[in-house]
């Protein structure tokens, strides 16, 4: 931010009486031409703003009343080429006012929406906007997309062929929705680390012979920099990545481990506990088969009439044989794998400094996690947030803000994350679901995330969401 207000005093101004003189007299013509220049920026004056700006630099990151730039009051009033035009000069855009308010504040609360997507638009600017956060904290174990799904190739018959049989595809292996993996103790730290287990096409191929077999197109393998193909290679098939596939077969599981060259290889069992050793690029890859496999082992007859259906779309819809039936006229969303938001939410005390912990009888002695409930039809996430806290915990809640979301695969959840602010305090809990909700201190939390000597609770595992956005809340300010 550029500190300097005044011009460097003249050679002439070398008296003390006289140097105070002409201090004053610099200070009233800069601050005038501050105060024309946020004022041109108020009116959405460009070609104003803009001269004054190229006569006296200086003036970009000024502040008039209360704090205000030139930035926030464009920003307030709409301008969207007045903002433009600042930001090209190098504007400060994380300069607060006197109400710690960004411009991106301003132009959020005005519903000037154009203009708080300029200013937020770059990673760094995410950051500053949400205080003390790192983005990378936000990819949630399970979401990170480490393939392309290149969802437009799924209705391509040819171009699925003859990548099912060529030599460079990848393809994983599952039984009863779970994954052949490999598995290692790495370390007393670290634990049991899992890998999948992949095959090529010659390994599998006389298990696509069998009708029960279930094949899933999981996407391409995306390629970092500009080494990535573009859409005509593509299409001449020049340079593609490797495909992977899922495979779903009723083959008994222990004959599948044959096939396998691997050592300690296996079908996890408890698929909560067991899917969540994979390294995060595997989690992603996991998370999207294992859901779309689940919808098959569920949705195996139209859920409209009853009959028999269909794989297509590389086992991405699901069409009924019966020619008379509803679900074939328009587009029916039974054709397609479902997915169930789910909201989970942090819920604040309205004094800022402690938070909303329920546990579940099925839960490890001692653990406390954020209160969740799956979203109903014809309601808002902020509504579910709402009405979910206060069927678990008799707490009314107010403000909710997003912070991210995780795909949780068991089987197809999509777990929405938020904080919540309190607007009652009571706790009643619904005992069908929870078996004790409280209140925990923010230094209480902290010392349970530290594993200090007398954790009041104990964490969910780190790879949930839940754990997350515990996390996030204590690395936030507490002045909500
Ligand atoms: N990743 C995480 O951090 C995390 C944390 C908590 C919960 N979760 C997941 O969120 C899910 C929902 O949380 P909850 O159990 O508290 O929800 P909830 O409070 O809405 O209660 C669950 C009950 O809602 C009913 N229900 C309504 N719609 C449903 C649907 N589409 N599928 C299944 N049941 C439905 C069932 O009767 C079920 O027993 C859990 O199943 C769990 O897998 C994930
Ligand atoms: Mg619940
Ligand atoms: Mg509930
Ligand atoms: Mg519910
Ligand atoms: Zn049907």
């Amino acid at each position: 931010m550029h500190t300097q207000v005044l011009p460097e005093p003249t050679e002439a101004a070398r008296t003390e009486g006289k140097a105070a003189r002409m201090t004053s007299l610099h200070l009233s013509a800069m601050g005038e031409m501050v105060e024309r220049f946020l004022d041109a920026a108020a009116r959405g004056d460009l070609t104003q703003a803009s001269t004054l700006l190229s006569n006296t630099p200086s003036l970009i990151n000024q502040k008039g009343y209360s704090g205000w730039t030139a930035l926030m009051l464009a920003a307030r009033n709409g301008h969207y080429n007045v903002v433009e035009v600042l930001l090209s000069h190098g504007c400060d855009k994380f300069s607060v006012n006197s109400s710690s308010q960004t411009a991106y504040d301003i132009a959020k609360f005005w519903g000037h929406r154009h203009i708080s997507n300029l200013l937020g638009r770059t990673d760094d600017g995410c950051r500053r906007v949400l205080p003390d956060t790192d983005l990378h904290q936000h990819e949630n174990y399970f979401s990170r997309e480490t393939l392309d799904r290149l969802s437009g190739k799924r209705t391509d018959k040819v171009w699925l062929e003859t990548k099912r049989n060529h030599p460079d595809t990848v393809y994983l292996l599952f039984s009863n929705l779970s994954p052949m993996v490999s598995s290692s103790q790495v370390d007393e730290h670290t634990g049991v680390e899992t890998k999948l287990c992949r095959f090529r096409y010659e390994a599998v191929k006389e298990l696509l012979q069998k009708p029960a077999t279930v094949l899933i197109f999981l996407g391409v393998e995306k390629r970092r920099g500009p080494s990535s193909p573009s859409s005509s290679q593509m299409e001449e098939g020049v340079q593609e990545p490797p495909a992977w596939f899922a495979i779903s077969t009723d083959e008994d599981a222990a004959e599948l481990l044959k096939r396998c060259r691997e050592k300690n290889c296996s079908f996890p069992k408890t698929p909560n506990r067991d899917l969540l050793t994979f390294s995060e690029e595997e989690a992603g890859i996991v998370a999207q088969a294992r859901s779309v496999l689940a919808w098959h082992s569920r949705y195996s007859f139209c859920p409209t009439c009853g009959s028999s259906t269909q794989l297509e779309e590389g086992g991405y819809k699901r069409s009924c044989l019966n020619a008379d039936c509803r679900s074939l006229k328009g587009v029916h969303n039974t054709c397609y794998p479902r997915v169930d938001p789910v909201v989970i939410m942090l819920v604040i005390h309205p004094d800022g400094n402690q938070c909303l912990l329920g546990r579940k009888k099925i839960f490890p002695a001692r653990m406390f996690s954020c209160l969740a409930g799956f979203v109903e039809p014809g309601e808002t996430m902020e509504d579910a947030v709402r009405r979910e806290v206060e069927e678990e915990s008799g707490v009314k809640v107010g403000p909710v803000q997003y912070i991210s979301c995780q795909p949780w695969p068991m089987p197809s959840n999509l777990m929405i994350g938020c904080l919540a602010v309190a607007i009652s305090t009571d706790i009643k809990v619904d005992e069908n679901e929870i078996e004790e909700a409280r209140w925990f201190q923010r230094q209480q939390v902290i010392e349970s995330l530290l594993k200090g000597p007398h954790p009041a609770f104990t964490f969910p595992p780190r790879q949930t969401i839940a754990h997350q956005l515990i996390k996030h809340w204590i690395g936030m300010n507490s002045n909500l």
